[in-house]
């Protein structure tokens, strides 16, 4: 419990209606929440506006009322506290109701458009395996230590991202490592936040659905390194477009790494293949377990990170040289008599699946097919279908085009919307199967010895979301049945 007046700390007032001097108990930005004595924050969605659930808010019991717009009839025994932003007022809030987390460990961000749970969570297993207590926010999870702790964003909610900070700091974490999602830079969640550091990985297209054009998008991820300060360190891939153009305006302190340029960290790719990559990095040789040429980018960010906070090159790269990736990101199994090599990803962007596939072409050691089953999710930047479904027929000899999360959405409309981008020529490899069991079974079923099947798109996720309903869903462990039945 804290006073309204300490929580609206630095936060930008336009008006106080009211005593500003009472307990508040929570902060809360879902009027169904409430419980007596909270402070009921309203922000402008995309969907609806919370605004509307003031006297919802009130009936429950709320002490104070951030907004933006004052209600026409004010409550005696309510505080409202008008606000130019209600959105970046709950992120100032947050970090005040929880006595600023993030200033009491060593926060690092990674934002970009892939890559980001990878490198989060490399820096996080690397850290615990030099010995210090971290704590880690993704997409597959967030967790403390070894607790795990289920994640429903990449990047949570103001409130629940500092309650989360605040219990690593609570549990002794001397480092969190956290994924910026464009949404979080849009939405302010991550408003009143101190950073150690900021990552870029890339940047390609996704989520114009949400952020209208890529411009947009770009100067949203480009918003995270304008807001570090000077304390911290700006981490960009100089080898991406926009990588120098991410740091144009950051206050931090810059630095580079590259696989193609001169850079403060720079790696070369020696060898590349099933068993891992072998990398020159500075001058050093390493092994590492991770796969494909992308996560050479992945593992020479995390390099460079850890060095910039300050840890020893060669602990760091004798520690990184063991780890394995994150759950579903080029998760590779082999059929129990060793025929069919089965790959799950994440790759649920045009870039990504053509980085996978392109991994796989380099990989390859002879005539072996390359099947991919991918779709895409519903409710999601459309324009990605046709190029996602043209990325796969492109650079595999078969295609199965099937559901993701279709949610909403009707899933052959969208299998439809990826059928268009086939070229004309490529169209006899390509099949159209909506349920994603059935498409994985053809996939099995249409291997030969030695082919590979990726199944792209879903990675770690357990679920697929149907009409608002999620139904158990887990593509290695659907693989992994399908690859033993057809093996009877
Ligand atoms: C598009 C988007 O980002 N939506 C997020 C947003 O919801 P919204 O804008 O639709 O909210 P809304 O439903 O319009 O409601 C507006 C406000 O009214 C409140 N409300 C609503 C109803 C009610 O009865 N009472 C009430 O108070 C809501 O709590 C909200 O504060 O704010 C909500 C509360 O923080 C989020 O849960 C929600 O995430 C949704 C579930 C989502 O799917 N987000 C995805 C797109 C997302 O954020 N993804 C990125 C990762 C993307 C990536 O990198 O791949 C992520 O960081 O996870
Ligand atoms: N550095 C990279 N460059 C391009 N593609 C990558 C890179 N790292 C991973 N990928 C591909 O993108 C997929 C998603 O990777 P990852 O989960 O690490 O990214 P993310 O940024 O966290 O994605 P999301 O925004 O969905 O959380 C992987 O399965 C892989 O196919
Ligand atoms: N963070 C991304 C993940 C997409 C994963 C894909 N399986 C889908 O459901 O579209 C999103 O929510 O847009
Ligand atoms: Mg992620």
């Amino acid at each position: 419990m804290q006073l309204l007046r300490d929580i609206l700390y630095s936060v930008s007032i336009q008006a106080v209606h009211g005593n500003n001097n009472i307990s508040v108990n929570e902060l809360r930005i879902d009027s169904r929440a409430v419980k007596s004595g909270d402070a009921f924050i309203a922000i402008k969605g995309v969907h609806t506006d919370g605004h509307t659930f003031i006297a919802k808010a009130i009936e429950l019991g709320a002490a104070a009322v951030i907004c933006e717009v004052l209600p026409e009839t004010l409550q005696e025994q309510v505080c409202y506290i008008q606000v130019a932003d209600s959105t970046h007022a709950c992120g100032v809030m947050a970090d005040n109701f929880y006595q600023h987390p993030s200033r009491n460990l060593q926060l690092v961000g990674v934002t970009g458009t892939n890559g980001k749970t990878t490198i989060a969570t490399l820096l996080f297993k690397l850290f615990t395996k030099m010995g210090y207590h971290c704590g880690l926010l993704s997409t597959v999870q967030n967790q403390i230590g070894d607790t795990v702790i289920p994640a429903t964003h990449t990047t949570p909610d103001a409130i629940s991202l500092n309650a989360l900070l605040a219990q690593m700091v609570a549990d002794g974490c001397q480092y969190a490592f956290m994924e910026v999602s464009s949404h979080a830079v849009h939405q302010q969640r991550i408003a009143g936040l101190k950073f150690a550091g900021g990552i870029f990985s890339n940047i390609t297209h996704d989520h114009l659905d949400y952020h209208k054009t890529f411009d947009e998008y770009i100067r949203v991820k480009k918003a995270f390194f304008d807001g570090l300060p000077n304390t911290a360190f700006a981490l960009t891939n100089l080898d991406d477009k926009r990588g120098n153009v991410m740091l144009q305006n950051t206050k931090a302190r810059k630095a580079t790494y590259s696989l193609r340029t001169m850079a403060d960290f720079k790696g070369k790719i020696l060898e590349n293949n099933l068993t891992g990559l072998i990398m020159q990095v500075g001058e050093q040789e390493v092994h590492f377990r991770l796969i494909g040429e992308f996560n050479a980018y992945n593992l020479l960010a995390v390099y460079g990170a850890a060095v910039l906070l300050n840890q020893d090159k060669h602990t760091v790269l004798q520690a990184l040289s063991n780890l394995q990736g994150a759950e579903g990101r080029f998760d590779y199994i082999l059929s129990d008599n060793q025929r069919i090599i089965g790959i799950v990803d994440y790759a649920h962007t045009p870039d990504a699946l053509l980085n996978v596939l392109a991994t796989i072409k380099n990989l390859r050691k002879g005539n072996e097919q390359v099947i991919t089953v991918v779709g895409c999710g519903g409710d999601r930047d459309t324009a990605k279908r046709p190029i996602m479904a043209q990325v796969a027929a492109e650079h595999s000899d078969k295609v199965i085009l099937t559901s993701d999360n279709p949610r909403s959405e009707d899933p052959a409309a969208i299998i439809q919307a990826m059928e268009a981008g086939v070229p004309v020529h490529q169209k006899k490899k390509v099949l159209s199967i909506t349920d994603r069991k059935e498409a994985i079974k053809t996939a099995i079923s249409l291997a030969n010895p030695e082919d590979i099947v990726l199944v792209a798109g879903k990675g770690h996720e357990k679920y697929q979301d149907i009409k608002g309903v999620k139904h158990p869903f887990d593509d290695k462990a659907v693989l992994l049945e399908m690859m033993r039945m057809m093996e009877k």
